[in-house]
């Protein structure tokens, strides 16, 4: 058993990134517990995708650049759907495998940009959405002008991302990402509708 259990005056949280792109796991949970809320953190799909390369050179990408794994056809611009880099950005098309288990009310939409930007604020959105007391305010976060990232503080302790997150990305060329930006588009705006929140995407 790997998930333990939770007394009536506590939750039970389990955070792994690839249930919301995995065949079957929906209906797993579905099973499991029908009344389950649902946390999905999105960012934009592009810096999705370079962030996932990015993680990938450190283990290994066979020396090839992101383009060359982003594009079927460098020349042409044909985004290369099969490279998971890019079709797990599609969220639009994973959110209605979900949708056909849980409905809207169940979700709640966490923004990568927002948690970085404004970390309270959309912290404080998480805990309405789990019905918790307002716990975490201002006093809980303080910039780390080195990592680039907001790190928690606590009375006796302080924690920022470790060094497997909020890497440097390589540089892409602006060609190529106005490419990735004109294909996710149509998708961002359908997950837009979906979700009934614009992320602000380019
Ligand atoms: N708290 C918080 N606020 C804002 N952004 C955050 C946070 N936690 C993780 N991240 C960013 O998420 C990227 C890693 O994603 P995951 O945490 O899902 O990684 S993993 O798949 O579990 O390894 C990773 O992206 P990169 O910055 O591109 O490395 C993190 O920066």
């Amino acid at each position: 058993r790997q998930m333990p259990l939770s007394l009536a005056n506590q939750i039970t949280i389990e955070k792994t990134p690839s249930y919301y792109v995995t065949p079957g796991v929906a209906a797993r949970v579905y099973n499991m517990s029908r009344h389950v809320k649902l946390i999905i953190a999105v960012r934009d799909p592009v810096t999705r995708a370079i962030s996932d390369y990015t993680q990938g050179i450190s283990k290994q990408n066979g020396g090839k650049t992101f383009e060359d794994l982003a594009f079927m056809n460098v020349t042409t611009g044909l985004v290369d759907t099969s490279w998971s880099a890019i079709r797990i950005g599609l969220y639009a098309k994973y959110l209605q495998r979900w949708r056909r288990f849980f409905p809207t009310s169940q979700f709640h939409i966490v923004s990568g940009e927002k948690l970085i930007s404004d970390p309270v604020g959309e912290i404080a959105k998480v805990q309405e959405f789990l019905g918790l007391s307002k716990l975490v305010d201002d006093s809980c976060f303080y910039f780390n002008e080195t990592k680039g990232f907001p790190c928690m503080r606590s009375r006796t302790k302080t924690h920022c991302l470790d060094k497997t997150k909020g890497r440097v990305h390589p540089k892409i060329n602006p060609i190529s990402i106005h490419r990735l930006q004109d294909f996710y588009r149509p998708f961002n705006l359908k997950f837009y509708f979906f979700v009934g929140q614009n992320f602000g995407w380019t």
